[in-house]
């Protein structure tokens, strides 16, 4: 069984990873920020909808958007929809679905095309799977499903087999490991790909970006970061290619509000 099964890749930390401070952080005025949902804006829980956008979560965001001029972006997991859903006076661009799909600051939603049918088809067979088995929970997206274990974390191998087996049936889709739960997303989708997008945008274009991010799926768009001449942070304890790390999201909205004062 791989590590990962279990633990959703949060491993004890091994690396040289440096603690962000507010001197790491690029200068204000001509940098970015992009931030993962899931586990560094707001804390991880037991459930998807269980999540609460706090207040000061809001205002944050708000506060972020005035002083680097609209230069915010929200990269995650979740479908645009659902995001918006959590972020409703969010106004930047949003990056979803692992970034098959954006929504831009004009409002203006682009999606990576998926096969309809193929996507219909994965999607029943894992909604019926969790009708069998109800300890686990299944969410959908519009390119793709998640089968989540976290309140039946002793059957995660009965998990990983099935996705496993879905997403081999499945041409054009791959099988994301995630905390707790196997996805099945769209081939050749990454966070990375969208936040390159972003950055050609005039409002981004010629910025350093800071990328916080937790997951797996962040690390491509953390080492971009850096690649960019800017930050990257990991969220938590698990192995990254990030320079820097913070322990939890309320580290990481302390630091976001000390760099934006
Ligand atoms: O890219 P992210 O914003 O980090 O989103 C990643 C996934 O987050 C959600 O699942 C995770 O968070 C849940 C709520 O805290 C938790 O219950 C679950 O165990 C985690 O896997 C979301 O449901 C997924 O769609 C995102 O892909």
């Amino acid at each position: 069984m791989h590590f990962y099964e279990m633990n959703g890749f949060m491993g004890s930390q091994t690396d040289n990873v440096a603690l962000c401070g507010q001197k790491d952080m690029p200068e204000a005025d001509g940098a970015c920020l992009f931030l993962d949902f899931d586990g560094t804006l707001v804390d991880i829980v037991s459930t998807p909808d269980a999540v609460e956008v706090r207040d000061d979560v809001h205002d944050l965001l708000d506060r972020a958007m005035t002083r680097l001029n609209g230069r915010v972006a929200i990269v995650s997991g979740r479908s645009v929809e659902a995001l918006e859903g959590f972020l409703p006076r969010f106004k930047g661009p949003i990056v979803g679905t692992h970034g098959a799909e954006i929504r831009h600051a004009d409002g203006r939603l682009t999606r990576i095309s998926a096969d309809a049918e193929k996507v219909a088809a994965l999607t029943r067979i894992v909604v019926d799977f969790g009708k069998l088995r109800p300890e686990f929970l299944v969410e959908t997206k519009p390119t793709g499903v998640v089968l989540h274990f976290r309140n039946a974390p002793e059957h995660a191998a009965l998990a990983m087999k099935l996705m496993e087996a879905v997403a081999h049936a499945a041409d054009g889709f791959t099988l994301q490991p995630a905390l707790m739960a196997y996805e099945i997303k769209i081939e050749n989708t990454g966070k990375d790909k969208a936040m390159q997008k972003i950055m050609a945008t005039k409002t981004f274009s010629g910025t350093v970006p800071v990328y916080a991010g937790d997951d797996l799926t962040d690390e491509p768009a953390l080492e971009l970061a850096e690649a960019e001449g800017g930050l990257g942070i990991k969220i938590g304890k698990a192995e990254t290619l990030a320079s820097h790390r913070l322990a939890d999201p309320s580290e990481l909205r302390a630091c976001v509000e000390r760099w934006l004062a």
